[in-house]
């Protein structure tokens, strides 16, 4: 691991009154206040353009906060810079490696830009290959990869001074779900060996299965907080769906109908959907039924009930208003076959 200040906090990053304006008087970060203890898997999520690739870049010190003060590992990010870079991995949106050069030329880069020393470098780069699962095609050039095996060896990159803290952001954006899983097993492993992840991530579910502990930020400020259950629960229930025939009119009908009757909390929540609409109560499952027979006395066709769990995507909606957008409009950039083949 790489060399930490002797009176190291517990905390891998403690950020408070954060802000960060750019150039063009965007606000981007609006006094972001944040505790990550060492160890912790967290996530940090947010609708594209909340901020949060503005805030891994103060918090790696690509960019100087407006206002605030920030500690990662023990380092003033403000006055010790240099020592927070070489004490954190930051696994960016855009890939940083080469594709001219083969997975085992990229990591001796990486070693070269970190100072890792000669003697150490050629067991490091090893031990990275079979960690991220391509050691068997450790001397292929990367031009040649899928898009999960360049996300791997990005990943990797990153780790070549084993730094005890590690930012992801996006990192598994494009990619098919089994690819996506096989980065899982990754980040799980670099995890369980002591290494503190913040991830970002437009996929929630990524989000549920991997963090301990997320925050969500909207317009530049942290709005939720709390291990993936506490936010589920926040959310207020269960989730009543029902599918209703006909069109928007009927959707809207019925929805006016489960805001009237007298079965649910008066805080419960009534959405129309493309469907027909859905129910957050902590009554879902037990007036549910109920609801159906005031819809049926009032004409309105069901055609489809179910009562769930909370996910993550719910709370989210709740949070934001909006379900989180995904691809960005782009396909997949890998296949299930181009990612198969390589390590465990
Ligand atoms: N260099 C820049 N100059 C001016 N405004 C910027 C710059 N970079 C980002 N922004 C703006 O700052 C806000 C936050 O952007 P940021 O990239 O941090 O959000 P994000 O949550 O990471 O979004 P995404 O998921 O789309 O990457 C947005 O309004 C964005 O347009």
């Amino acid at each position: 691991m790489a060399t930490l200040p002797p009176t190291v906090t517990d905390d891998a990053i403690g950020a408070e009154g954060v802000e960060l304006t750019y150039a063009d008087g965007t606000q981007a970060v609006r006094g972001i206040d944040l505790t990550v203890p060492r160890g912790e898997f967290f996530g940090f999520l947010g609708p594209n353009g909340a901020g949060k690739t503005t805030t891994i870049k103060t918090l790696v010190t690509l960019l100087r906060p407006t206002a605030g003060s920030i500690t990662v590992n023990g380092f003033d990010a403000l006055r010790e810079g240099r020592a927070v870079r070489e004490t954190v991995g930051y696994m960016a949106q855009e890939t940083s490696i080469d594709p001219e050069l083969t997975a085992r030329e990229n990591l001796r880069f990486a070693c070269d830009s970190y100072g890792v020393a000669r003697s150490e470098r050629a067991e490091r780069i090893d031990e990275l290959l079979d960690l991220v699962g391509l050691a068997d095609v450790a001397d292929k050039r990367a031009d040649d990869f899928s898009g999960g095996m360049k996300k791997r060896l990005d990943a990797a990159t990153a780790l070549v001074h084993r730094p005890p803290l590690v930012f992801l952001d996006e990192p598994t954006t494009g990619l098919d779900p089994k690819a996506r899983n096989r980065l899982w097993e990754y980040f799980r492993r670099i995890n369980e060996r002591g290494t503190t992840i913040f991830l970002t991530t437009q996929y929630l579910e990524e989000a549920d299965a991997l963090c301990e502990r997320l925050a969500v930020i909207l317009d530049g400020e942290i709005v939720s907080e709390g291990s993936p259950a506490e936010l589920k629960r926040e959310v207020g229930g269960e989730i009543l769906e029902v599918d209703v025939d006909g069109g928007e009119s009927d959707r809207q009908a019925a929805a006016d109908i489960a805001r009237s009757v007298d079965l649910f909390e008066a805080d419960a929540t009534v959405d129309v959907t493309t469907e027909g609409i859905t129910v957050t109560s902590e009554r879902a499952r037990s007036r549910g039924t109920d609801l159906l027979v005031a819809l049926r006395d009032a004409d309105i066709a069901v055609t489809g009930f179910n009562v769930r769990a909370p996910t993550l995507d719910d709370v989210f909606l709740a949070i934001t208003g909006e379900h989180v957008e995904t691809e960005k409009g782009s396909e997949p950039v890998d296949s299930l076959a181009a990612d198969g083949g390589t390590g465990p």
